[in-house]
């Protein structure tokens, strides 16, 4: 099976390496061509040489495109790889949030539900670091049903040294990442720091579970019957006191966020149905003005 990684980034940059590392046949989409790709991992490093094309090389159809792009990159990385996406090719999004899937779907043929946990980070020198052990893809057909597709995928994925997942419900996995990673990415974002500090702190597992339980109520109009705020925080907790969401890591980088795909596509839903979400509303509008000072 022929596999494009679109971002050799944190997450595609360690995900891709483990997959070529295990002998799968994957090509990186780049924007700078680069055969390099370093990994500095809590399961092992890794040094690896591998196959990169930037936007516009032609070359064949793929059969799995695994997007590892930002969100706010998602509209170009759609127009990229359209050349090498034929009648056969599989998408598989391995982003956080849940509206993104939606906008593939408008593009591309066959595109799977999916979602990871991984902690990892660009390093100074363009290395991938990961720094806590969970290093798992879920995914699924977005309708349940099972596919020799997705069946063969997950023969790949069985072979790499990552945990990976084939699941009948997607969607619900896929909602239950995104009301953690909201929570966590705003509540590391406002505390300015790792979930081990915030819980040691008077009222930090309080507020965390407090805009847990804001997010599910947002989260349950579409239909989903998420965790609970307690399971979200034995989640974060299972992690370690240094974990901090990737959102946390990019603004200490002055990087831009994720946050209207993240917080503000659930302050939009929770303004549709009327629900009150004070927390929610001040994490995403503290986001937002980290967003305009850091453009100046
Ligand atoms: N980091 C983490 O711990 C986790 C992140 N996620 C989610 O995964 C997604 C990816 O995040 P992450 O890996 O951290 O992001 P990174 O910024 O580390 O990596 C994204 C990569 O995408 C590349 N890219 C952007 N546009 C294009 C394009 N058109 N063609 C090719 N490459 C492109 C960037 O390239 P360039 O170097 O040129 O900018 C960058 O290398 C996000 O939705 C994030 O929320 C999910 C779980 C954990
Ligand atoms: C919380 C974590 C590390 C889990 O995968 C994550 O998704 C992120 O920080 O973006």
């Amino acid at each position: 099976m022929r596999v494009l990684v679109v971002g050799k980034g944190a997450v595609g940059g360690y995900f891709g390496g483990r997959l070529h590392d295990s002998g799968a046949d994957v090509t990186f989409l780049v924007r700078r061509k680069t055969d390099d790709l370093q990994v500095q991992s809590v399961h092992g490093d890794m040094t690896l040489k591998i196959k990169s094309i930037v936007s516009g090389e032609q070359v064949e159809p793929f059969d799995l495109i695994i997007m590892s792009t930002k969100a706010y990159h998602l509209k170009q990385a759609i127009e990229d790889i359209a050349p090498y996406v034929g009648e056969n090719t599989t998408v598989l999004p391995l982003l956080n949030g849940y509206y993104h899937l939606a906008q593939l779907q408008e593009r591309f043929p066959h595109v799977l539900g999916g979602l990871c946990f991984i902690e990892s980070t660009i390093g100074p020198n363009g290395e991938i670091i990961q720094t806590s052990k969970r290093h798992d893809i879920i995914f699924g057909e977005i309708d349940g049903q099972k596919s020799d597709k997705a069946q063969k995928i997950s023969d790949l994925f069985s072979k790499a040294q990552f945990k990976s997942v084939l699941t009948d419900d997607v969607k619900t996995a896929m909602w239950n990442k995104y009301v953690f990673i909201t929570a966590l990415s705003g509540i590391t974002t406002i505390m300015y720091t790792s979930m081990g500090s915030i819980q040691e702190s008077p009222y930090g597992t309080e507020l965390f579970r407090d805009l847990l339980a804001e997010i599910n109520a947002v989260a349950e109009t579409e239909g989903v019957q998420v965790y609970s705020p307690e399971k979200n925080v034995e989640i974060a907790t299972a992690m370690g006191p240094k974990m901090k969401a990737s959102m946390l890591r990019d603004m200490e980088k002055g990087l831009p966020t994720e946050a209207d795909h993240l917080q503000g596509e659930l302050m939009k839903l929770a303004e549709k149905h009327g629900i009150s979400v004070p927390l929610l509303k001040m994490t995403y509008n503290r986001l937002r003005i980290y967003e305009v000072e850091r453009l100046g």
